[in-house]
């Protein structure tokens, strides 16, 4: 079947995410791309519509096994005509559990049609010098197998007369989906004397709780510790306080330092 524009749609608070998406559709000969990055609250305002003419390629990050929860009513308003979607999830090199299963769930409720799923491996939002978990992930070599996973999701549809007869793809995971969406609430980010109050954390939230004056100032309510502003302040002035979320990092360093490799489900 011919596609006329692929649409890309992310969520990606540390950036692995979307590197992983991009190498996949660079792997698609595609016409047209319209990338929608969900990252920015102001993106998960405006349902998305798309049609049997589209290919959607939809990736989110693992949070605790699932999709991540804050992305859950924004993906189940998406309202699409026996569209063609590739459901991809990328995780900190632990587990994926059941989150690409409940990606797929979802946009099938929403009338796609899942051509292809995949999991990826993308540096773990806890992960720092110190206590590093897929450091640098996706690497060279994951960027090359997103490619590749991309041509072929491309003879898949050339192959297939319409999105009608795309045969079901087996993705793993149970239903009912285990883990636990919810996040902790918890206050755990320094800042130091480097920070200059540039706004640049702020403006990178994804979910607004970095008051823009005094960045200093974070809303642990709103906060999924994503750690987008650790890893995004120019000054290396955030860094985690002693908790929760420091154990975490460590104890992911500690277990999962063995490298996982992609998978892919066609
Ligand atoms: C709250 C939270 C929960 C996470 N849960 C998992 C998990 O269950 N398994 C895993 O391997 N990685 C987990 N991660 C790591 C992210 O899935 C991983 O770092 C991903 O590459 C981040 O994507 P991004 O760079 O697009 O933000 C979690 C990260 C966060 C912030």
């Amino acid at each position: 079947m011919k596609t006329e524009s692929v649409k890309l749609v992310y969520f990606s608070p540390t950036g692995t995410t979307k590197a992983v998406v991009q190498g996949i559709a660079r792997g698609i000969d595609h016409g047209s791309l319209e990338a929608l990055d969900l990252t920015r609250p102001d993106a998960r305002v405006r349902p998305l519509r798309t049609s049997e003419q589209d290919l959607l390629i939809i990736g989110v990050p693992v949070y605790m096994g699932r999709v991540p929860a804050l992305l859950t009513k924004w993906l189940h308003a998406i309202s699409a005509r026996n569209t063609p979607a590739v459901c991809v999830v990328v995780y900190g090199n632990r587990v994926y559990e059941d989150a690409l299963i409940e990606l797929k769930d979802i946009l099938v409720r929403c009338g796609c049609r899942p051509i292809a799923g995949a999991a990826y491996i993308g540096e773990h939002s806890f992960s720092t010098n110190e206590t590093p978990t897929a450091k640098d992930r996706p690497d060279a070599g994951d960027l090359h197998h997103a490619e590749s996973f991309g041509r072929k999701i491309r003879e898949k549809l050339n192959a297939v007369p319409s999105a009608d007869q795309i045969p079901e793809v087996e993705i793993p995971g149970c239903r009912p989906y285990r883990g636990d969406s919810g996040l902790w609430t918890v206050d755990f980010i320094a800042v130091g004397d480097a920070c200059t109050r540039c706004g640049i954390c702020a403006e990178g939230c994804p979910v607004g709780a970095i008051d823009p004056e005094d960045s200093s100032v974070i809303d642990t309510q709103k906060c999924i510790t994503c750690c987008a502003c650790i890893k995004n302040c120019p000054n290396h002035a955030r860094t985690m306080k002693p908790g929760p979320v420091k154990e975490a990092s460590l104890r992911l360093h500690t277990l999962y330092s063995e490298r996982k490799e992609p998978e892919c489900f066609l």
